[in-house]
């Protein structure tokens, strides 16, 4: 044997030096950055755009009906800032807005949004559409980055920063004009692609647009900070939020608002430290949905914090059902990973894994015994002892999951997730000598066959194994039992009484006190039926002790 480092990796032969660092672009730096030191207490202000940017992204844009089954989805999980569209846009989305304040289906506190560019027609039909909501606040986005000044807008910055301030001018006449005192009204300034701009100059358009608004106490405006398409590392983002925070005037006034994409993946860590970083408010979409690779997830994020001990401000105690609509109304699966709501973000394949989540819950279980003896009742004990489970970051039942899909059996399950499934399916609480055994013949079965072993199959392989024959249940196979005997079975008129573990020990003392030898049963023993399965039964298959 030889040791020696591993061979080094070659170049991947792609046109890497067509692009540029992200810092090289654009200035960034913040050497005394305090956001690292901070922690996240509590929740941010929830803005949805499940129904704007989730919805433009869509291959088919929602109808009224899919629109609206979302809207009232979030409404009962407690959105209170919800983008409803924008209604310049199309008739459709014009008319989904106008049914929402006609059928009153808003409730007074919820505040509904609505997105513009800067030109006045677009900016009358958005004003018009929000006419008799309760709540009401109009979105106003420009493109300020040099590649927008220069490819898009060819305009120069005074141009830009005017084009921002003007139609603050519009929102704001307009607003005068169709709205009465039954809508509270409000306003939100996006500097777009502002992780791509020179932040003095995001600075200076936010100011010019501020000026117009007059933010004061009761007058707060949003001013919200897109990463419109992801670039840089998220540390990098926290950076440029903090240095706006800290360099706004009226920042109490200001509800500071962060919006993350997620083209490079980091959406959700970027919104983390966006918040770290001082973001009152985050945007974003019910499980990624959104241009490209989604907005960021606020599944995620609420979790994350619930995870933390943190109330989330959001109900998703029902997951399932959360996600049912969105699957529904969007037409897109919600993929099996996906963090919290995935169908396989609770369960465990794996042995090793398996073993410590059945040990975590044996001792979970231990702990919440103790607290009813002391005199709580089940539900407060389950809140009172602290969530500590291996490899499960949060209790599968607060979000409306079972227990059942927690472990679950393949080739790659040992013993720890044989029995654990064994127990909390059919109330069989193996010794471990036969976990032992008996996952052996489940790994034989999962070599043999692949795929996944269930809690009808699992138990139909131990009864198939250890129970009399008569006992197997109903598969379509014709049941074996796993031996006979030579010359007769001395247990044989007891076997039905006798638990199937003793039984299968009965036999084996019995084997060792009669000299009488097992004999693989498939072998020997022709049953009816029998040859239809050869080759797909793992008894025929696997080698026998003899
Ligand atoms: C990052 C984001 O998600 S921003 C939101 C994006 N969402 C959407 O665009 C969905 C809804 N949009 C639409 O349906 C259409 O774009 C409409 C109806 C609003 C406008 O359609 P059109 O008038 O045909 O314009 P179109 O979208 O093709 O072109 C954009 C024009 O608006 C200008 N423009 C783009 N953004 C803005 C803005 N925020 N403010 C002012 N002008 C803008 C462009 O420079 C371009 O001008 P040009 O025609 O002089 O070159
Ligand atoms: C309109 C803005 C906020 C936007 O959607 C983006 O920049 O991604």
């Amino acid at each position: 044997m030889r040791t020696a480092r591993p061979a080094p990796q070659q170049p991947s032969g792609m046109p890497f030096t067509k692009y540029r660092p992200f810092l090289d672009t654009v200035d960034a730096s913040l050497p005394d950055r305090t956001w690292p030191n901070n922690r996240i207490t509590h929740a941010p202000r929830w803005l949805s755009t499940d129904l704007r940017d989730g919805n433009q992204s869509l291959i088919e844009p929602m109808g009224p009906a899919a629109k609206r089954a979302i809207f009232d989805l979030l409404v009962r999980m407690g959105f209170k800032e919800i983008e409803v569209g924008f209604p310049a846009a199309s008739q459709t989305d014009y008319d989904f807005v106008r049914s929402l304040v006609e059928d009153d289906a808003i409730p007074e506190d919820v505040t509904i949004s609505v997105l513009t560019q800067s030109r006045e027609d677009l900016i009358d039909r958005t004003l018009d559409a929000c006419v008799g909501a309760p709540r009401a606040t109009v979105h106003l986005y420009n493109a300020l980055s040099p590649l927008f000044r220069e490819v898009v807008f060819r305009m120069g910055k005074d141009d830009i920063r005017e084009l921002a301030v003007e139609g603050t001018r519009q929102v704001m006449a307009r607003a005068e004009k169709v709205l009465t005192d039954d809508t509270i009204f409000g306003y939100e300034y996006s500097p777009e692609i502002f992780v791509d701009t020179e932040r003095e100059y995001s600075l200076e358009v936010c100011e010019a647009v501020m000026g117009v608004w007059q933010p004061e106490d009761d007058r707060e405006i949003i001013l919200n900070l897109p990463a419109t398409v992801e670039r840089a590392t998220p540390n990098v983002y926290a950076d440029q939020i903090e240095w706006m925070s800290r360099n706004l005037s009226h920042r109490d006034a200001v509800c500071l608002s962060i919006h993350n994409h997620n083209d490079r993946g980091s959406g959700i860590a970027a919104a983390e430290l966006g918040m770290l970083a001082g973001a009152d408010r985050v945007e974003g979409c019910l499980f990624g949905h959104g241009e490209r690779t989604g907005n960021v997830d606020l599944v995620t994020l609420a979790l994350n914090l619930f995870s933390q001990g943190i109330d989330p401000m959001l109900d998703l105690s029902d997951i399932d059902e959360v996600r049912r609509v969105v699957e529904h109304s969007t037409q897109m699966d919600v993929p099996p990973r996906t963090p919290y709501a995935g169908e396989l973000v609770y369960t465990s394949f794996s042995g090793s894994h398996q073993d410590a989540i059945k040990k975590g819950f044996a001792a979970r279980a231990e702990k919440v015994a103790a607290k009813t003896a002391e005199g709580m009742s089940q539900a407060e004990a389950e809140v009172a002892v602290p969530w500590s489970m291996p490899y499960l970051p949060i209790d599968p039942h607060d979000v409306g999951r079972s227990y059942e899909a927690v472990v679950r059996v393949n080739s790659q399950s040992g013993k720890g997730g044989v029995s654990y499934l064994l127990r909390t399916t059919h109330n069989l609480d193996l010794p471990r000598r036969l976990q032992i055994e008996f996952s052996n013949i489940v790994q034989h079965h999962t070599d043999t066959f692949g795929g996944e072993v269930d809690a009808d199959e699992l138990w139909s392989i131990f009864a198939d194994e250890y129970l009399p024959a008569a006992a197997a249940p109903g598969a379509d196979l014709p049941a074996w039992g796993r031996y006979s005997l030579k010359g007769g079975d001395p247990y044989r008129s007891r076997r039905r009484r006798v638990h199937p573990h003793r039984h299968h020990l009965r036999r084996r003392r019995a084997q060792a006190a009669h000299g009488l030898r097992l004999r693989p049963a498939g072998r020997i023993r022709h049953r009816p039926g029998a040859d239809r399965h050869r080759g797909a039964h793992p008894r025929l298959r696997r080698a026998r002790p003899e």
